[in-house]
């Protein structure tokens, strides 16, 4: 599907859907149990990829008045019967990996082309270290994967700055190991908060895990276990989009975005940045309300080593600002479902923006005179879509989104929504 935007002004009320992160791991949280119910879940290709995930190794995710309603496999994962297909989603993969290396026996694991190239390799090594078997089958650290070995615990070593979802990974299968699991990191760890949404879902299903001076410890022989409805809190990544929206192209009373309750979401760092820009934005925290209406935005400086899914929305909101938007300590975004950072340099650049490209920084050279409407690729890359997307409500003329439906991935309905705030859009079949 493609989408073409024509240039328009956007007002009212969204809400924004249940955050992908949390989903992932509660989903994940209740498999590990005897059985828990995750309320108001993000129910979109991702996190399907994380319900087919817990079945294959022995539970049931049942969707009830909305709910999901998960019977767990109480600790130990069952020998899949078929291959896993993660599809799209990183977070599955990983979180699956360390799943899988739990279990008496092999799980395959696969995904589409953008997975398949995505690195792997640090988390298979720390398989390894644990005496469980792990292995790209093409040999090249990125799947098809082969998982198994019964890994009783121990202590591994692992970079921090490829992806922090290798923790997240081993801090959750740690938990049920008899001897726990002390993680040592190489290096500084990127996207941070992450780590700490895990650590918050681990509490919840009360699962101890800690940081320690070297990185962080779970400690093994524990059980997951909530008998209370997990609630899943709104997505401040995909809030981004709509905030956006509201800042470049709102009229009226501006854009109004509902769900947006404190959580440990980095990503909830959209609201400083619009901030910084000059962005006349408000947040109701008790009400979980964000109010943003159209400002003049002028370019800032923002680090992105701790919220990379933000950086798409940001360069594209450097691209209607004045002066220039440096995104910096961003190389750890070239490792998504695309080159995030070549990505958005590569179609801004197609909209008539100034960009410069080096490995750890995209500066964008705003101004919003100079966007013009035009066909741009979504590089089969809900973020990239959903982004210029917003791009597409301030550039002159029409722009067409290609590879429009992979918003799918994250915030299904994203286009309904903007739709709905006043966007002058079209869907159609290329
Ligand atoms: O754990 C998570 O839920 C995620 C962690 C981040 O990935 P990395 O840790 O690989 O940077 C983020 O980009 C991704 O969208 C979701
Ligand atoms: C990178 C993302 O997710 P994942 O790593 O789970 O594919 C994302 O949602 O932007």
């Amino acid at each position: 599907m493609d989408v073409d935007i024509t240039r328009s002004r956007v007002h009212g009320r969204a809400r924004a859907p249940p955050s992908k992160s949390y989903t992932h791991r509660a989903i994940l949280a209740a498999g590990y149990s005897d059985g828990a119910v995750v309320a108001d879940p993000l129910v979109s290709a991702d996190t399907r990829a994380t319900m087919r995930a817990v079945e294959a190794f022995g539970g049931r995710v049942d969707r009830t008045d909305g709910d999901l309603d998960v019977t767990g496999f109480a600790g130990r994962p069952g020998v899949p019967d078929d291959v896993v297909d993660c599809a799209n989603s990183g977070t599955t993969t990983r979180i699956v990996t360390a799943c899988a290396a739990l279990a008496d026996g092999l799980t395959v694991l696969t995904g589409d082309n953008s997975l398949r190239s995505r690195p792997q390799g640090p988390l298979l090594d720390a398989v390894d270290q644990l005496d469980g078997r792990a292995e790209s089958t093409r040999g090249n650290g990125q799947a098809p994967l082969v998982v198994g070995g019964s890994v009783a615990g121990g202590a591994v070593s692992i970079p921090g700055d490829v992806s922090s979802q290798y923790i997240t990974a081993l801090l959750m299968a740690g938990a049920v190991t008899d001897e726990g699991i002390d993680i040592d990191l190489e290096t500084e760890l990127k996207s941070a908060p992450y780590v700490d949404i895990t650590l918050e879902v681990l509490d919840a299903f009360g699962v101890e895990a800690a940081e320690t001076v070297a990185g962080y410890r779970v400690p093994g022989g524990q059980q997951y276990e909530r008998d209370d409805p997990y609630p899943v809190p709104g997505d401040f990544s995909s809030m981004s989009y709509l905030l956006a929206a509201g800042a470049v192209a709102a009229d009226d009373g501006g854009v109004v975005v509902a769900g947006a309750y404190p959580s440990a979401q980095g990503d909830s760092a959209i609201v400083d940045v619009l901030e910084r820009m000059g962005a006349d934005i408000s947040w109701d925290r008790e009400a979980g309300e964000i109010t943003v209406r159209r400002s003049d935005l002028s370019g800032v400086e923002v680090d992105v080593g701790d919220t990379p899914d933000l950086l798409p929305t940001i360069a594209v909101l450097g691209a209607v600002a004045d002066g220039d938007t440096r995104i910096v300590n961003c190389e750890h975004v070239r490792l998504k479902e695309t080159d995030r950072v070549r990505a958005m340099a590569t179609e801004l650049e197609t909209l008539g923006a100034a960009v410069t490209e080096e490995p750890d920084t995209l500066t964008i050279h705003g101004g919003e005179s100079d966007l013009r409407g035009a066909t741009v690729a979504g590089h089969d890359d809900h973020r990239i879509v959903m982004s210029l997307a917003v791009a597409g409500l301030v550039a002159e003329g029409t722009t067409t989104v290609a590879g429009a439906g992979h918003v799918d991935v994250s915030f299904p309905g994203f286009f309904d929504v903007l739709y709905d705030l006043g966007a002058e859009l079209d869907e159609h079949e290329r």
